[in-house]
């Protein structure tokens, strides 16, 4: 049997495990497609730096090694727009499947790279770039593609849940937390990516795309990091029985001109009792709320070496089982085409936190910003007095421009001498 040749471009974190779990596991593999499995060579910046990877497969010209004649597949685990965007072109528009770990990529340019390989009858799968080894991007794509999905919600990154995590639980700072969290191979090359949001967002794309069949980039995501998540923020959110997380929430609303999909990524409060509440680590979690399928929860490990790599090479296996039946999967639709909704008009809550000078009427002045942009108030506590006083107030929901006026025009009010922390809240009752 002639086997499939496959071209591994990247050896980081996750290429090097991809390139072992393939070679450990030739003869199951062999099993499971039909044809044995090999790697035909791996593209690499630097090849000294690489001892472990036999000598005659390392190349540095990965656009040689893609359009070979003997390579029959592509593996890109690169990382970042260019030149994996080139080489995933240059594979598809020569015939070659590719499975890729590239969220960035695909959030950016996944209709471009999808046409692209329809018209050429090749796969391109990538189940590694959201949320690593958890079975999340098939299931939307093909177990529901017969049900109508209404929202998806979830810790979709690692790093932050991480250094989150370790604030909570041991008071750790948030740049000795990143350090570890990049140590332990959860990291994007550049960790701004994870701490700014811009891989959450990325992920809520796709997730939003797939979910709801239409055409949702990077750039349609509102995104919110953690770098101003502070110390306070997570002793408040514990005072009121919650914990801080990065959450992904894609939603599709119902208005008057039509459906719209409504794709945010930020810090949020969630009750402690809440079942991402207690999502630890790098592990993610996704809920997917589906008219007849109800509620549906995935877990598992969302970054890492071994998990994603367990994720590229369930493509792999998808990706040669239809190269020896010489078929290409379907891809996903983006037929409902629906509009991304703003921010602003999203309904969300605040949970808000001001240092105030307590004398008479200062709680009444704040209550009237609240009411003045029609954002109603569920709670208000008042902590210490003099000049160490503290109003805690809780919204109801409100659209997201309503609360951030009211904020704005609140720092102007000479009572409040600060706003201390402002954080969104979701899963409170
Ligand atoms: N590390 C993780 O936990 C996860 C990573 N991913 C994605 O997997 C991809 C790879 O991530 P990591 O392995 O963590 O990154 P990494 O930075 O550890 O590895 C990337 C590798 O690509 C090589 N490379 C860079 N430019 C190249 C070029 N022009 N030609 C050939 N090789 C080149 C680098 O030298 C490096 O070895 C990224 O798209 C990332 O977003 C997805 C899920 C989880
Ligand atoms: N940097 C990412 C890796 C997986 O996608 C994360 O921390 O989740
Ligand atoms: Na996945």
């Amino acid at each position: 049997m002639n086997p499939l040749k496959v071209a591994l471009l990247g050896c980081g974190t996750v290429g090097s495990a991809v390139l072992r779990l393939v070679e450990e596991q030739a003869a199951d593999l062999t099993a499971r497609v039909g044809r044995p499995v090999q790697v035909a060579g791996v593209a690499v910046r630097r090849p000294d730096r690489h001892p472990e990877v036999p000598a005659h497969l390392l190349t540095t010209d990965a656009l040689g090694l893609v359009t070979r004649d003997d390579v029959d597949l592509v593996v890109e685990v690169i990382g970042g727009l260019e030149p994996a965007r080139s080489l995933i072109l240059a594979a598809i528009e020569s015939g070659r499947s590719v499975v890729s770990a590239n969220k960035a990529l695909l959030a950016e340019d996944g209709v471009a790279l999808h046409a692209a390989a329809a018209k050429a009858g090749v796969d391109l799968y990538y189940e590694a770039a959201v949320a690593g080894a958890i079975p999340l991007l098939r299931p939307l794509r093909e177990s529901l593609a017969g049900d109508q999905i209404r929202r998806v919600v979830g810790i979709v990154n690692g790093t932050t849940n991480y250094i989150l995590s370790r604030m909570a639980e041991t008071g750790a700072g948030f740049s000795e937390a990143l350090a570890e969290a990049t140590e332990l191979g959860y990291a994007e090359a550049d960790p701004t990516a994870d701490v700014d949001g811009f891989d959450a967002a990325a992920k809520g794309a796709i997730l939003a795309s797939l979910a709801f069949h239409s055409a949702v980039t990077a750039a349609d995501v509102h995104r919110e990091g953690i770098s101003s998540v502070t110390a306070t923020d997570v002793a408040r959110a514990a005072e009121i029985g919650c914990t801080v997380k990065l959450l992904a929430i894609c939603e599709r609303v119902a208005g008057e001109d039509g459906d719209s999909v409504a794709v945010r990524v930020h810090p949020a409060m969630i009750p402690t009792a809440h079942p991402l509440a207690a999502v630890g680590g790098a592990f993610n979690a996704v809920f997917v709320e589906a008219e007849a399928a109800g509620q549906l929860m995935f877990y598992g490990q969302g970054a890492g070496g071994e998990p994603t790599a367990s994720a590229v090479l369930g493509d792999l296996v998808a990706v040669a089982r239809n190269r020896v039946a010489g078929a290409a999967g379907a891809g996903p639709s983006a037929y409902a085409d629906l509009p991304a909704r703003p921010i602003a008009e999203t309904p969300t809550r605040y949970h808000v936190s001001l240092d105030v000078a307590d004398v008479p009427g200062v709680l009444a002045t704040v209550a009237t910003e609240f009411a003045r942009h029609e954002v109603s108030i569920a709670t208000v506590r008042q902590d210490g007095h003099g000049d160490a006083a503290t109003l805690v107030i809780v919204t109801h929901s409100a659209p997201d421009a309503a609360l951030s006026a009211t904020i704005a025009a609140l720092r102007e009010v000479p009572a409040v001498r600060g706003v201390t922390s402002v954080l969104r809240v979701e899963g409170l009752s």
